[in-house]
């Protein structure tokens, strides 16, 4: 039974007819492989001098990149190992199986490929995802390792991503314990994504271009690469380093930072030859949460979650895209 979901046959119109389009997107010149600024977390342990230096440096990184990667995180590669074989182990179950509406357990539209919404080649990608919402994991049937992989994961993932939050929350004078106060363990997500061979990688995506809602990413991705991020309007490609996690400013950190930190728009291109996997943790407080500027005056209206889901599911229906913080703009 074939494992690959039908991009051909979903995207054929619209291949067929930009077939002599000349706007396509960018996806074929050569770009600058960067490595991001690297922050190393043993020193938060040093001395007081090696701490705050390396506060700063992180604070700097969200300022200047939005992106940053880290080492010495605390994540035993053993676990990221792991959670990789059980994520190739899924994505290799059959298309019709993968594409049910209780797949795992889980709600639907938690297993996602393609764009759905897609409408021109602007929006075409070639990924499919199993987005996780921590809060229904508890309805996976328990014994599956999938499951238990995914909980020890997480787990980590939140206390790291709490940690980096907190730290950044430390130059902007935001109280201590914002972060603790407003998420949960059960209020973040998980989104394995697996990006198979390509044969148009000039004419689409592996993920079109977006920025991420939450306060931050940490993101595991194999040594593939094909990340890109958008700096000083050129895109670059962020450089795979075995050692470490990439983390980046979400949306709400953005809002929550009055601008300071920056939501940078990324993408990751489509690859024809090799297939590609990665792993999202979005670092997301409850829907309830109200994000509002730190400092003042706001650049943005204070909006819940909720409100702000709902606005990308309005966009992403009428426009095939997310559109974003700049809805908020005051
Ligand atoms: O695959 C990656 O490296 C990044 C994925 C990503 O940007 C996302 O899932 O939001
Ligand atoms: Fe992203």
């Amino acid at each position: 039974m074939a494992i690959e979901p039908p991009f051909f046959e979903k995207y054929k119109a619209i291949l067929q007819s930009s077939a002599n389009e000349k706007e396509k997107p960018s996806t074929v010149e050569g770009f600058d492989e960067l490595e991001l600024p690297l922050i190393d977390l043993s020193h938060l342990n040093l001395g007081q001098l090696e701490r705050q230096e390396c506060i700063e440096k992180m604070g700097q990184a969200a300022i200047e990149w939005g992106f940053f990667q880290i080492v010495n995180h605390g994540v035993p590669d053993e676990l990221l190992n792991r959670l990789k074989q059980e994520q190739i182990k899924v994505f290799q179950q059959p298309f019709d199986k993968k594409s049910e509406s209780n797949f795992l357990n889980l709600s639907v539209q938690s297993y996602r490929w393609g764009n759905p919404l897609a409408t021109s080649l602007r929006n075409l990608s070639w990924s499919e995802a199993l987005h996780i919402s921590l809060k229904d994991i508890s309805k996976m049937d328990e014994y599956n390792k999938l499951r238990s992989t995914i909980e020890e994961y997480a787990e980590k993932a939140n206390f790291l991503a709490q940690r980096l939050a907190e730290y950044l929350a430390q130059n902007l004078g935001i109280k201590a314990n914002y972060f603790q106060e407003n998420c949960s363990p059960s209020s973040s997500s998980l989104r394995m994504n697996r990006y198979p061979p390509c044969p148009y990688p000039s004419m689409m995506f592996g993920i079109i271009p977006h920025t991420d809602t939450d306060f931050l990413t940490i993101v595991s991705q194999d040594q593939v690469g094909g990340l890109q991020l958008k700096r000083n309007g050129r895109w670059v490609s962020v450089k795979p380093n075995p050692k470490a996690l990439v983390v980046n400013i979400g949306d709400f950190y953005q809002a929550l930072s009055n601008g300071v930190y920056k939501s940078i728009t990324h993408r990751v291109i489509a690859n024809q030859e090799t297939e590609r996997y990665s792993a999202a943790y979005f670092y997301c407080p409850t829907y309830e949460t109200v994000i509002e500027s730190c400092s003042k005056p706001s650049l943005y209206k204070k909006f819940s979650f909720k409100e702000y889901r709902e606005q990308i599911q309005k966009d992403v229906k009428a426009t095939g895209d997310k559109v974003g913080l700049s809805r908020f703009l005051l």
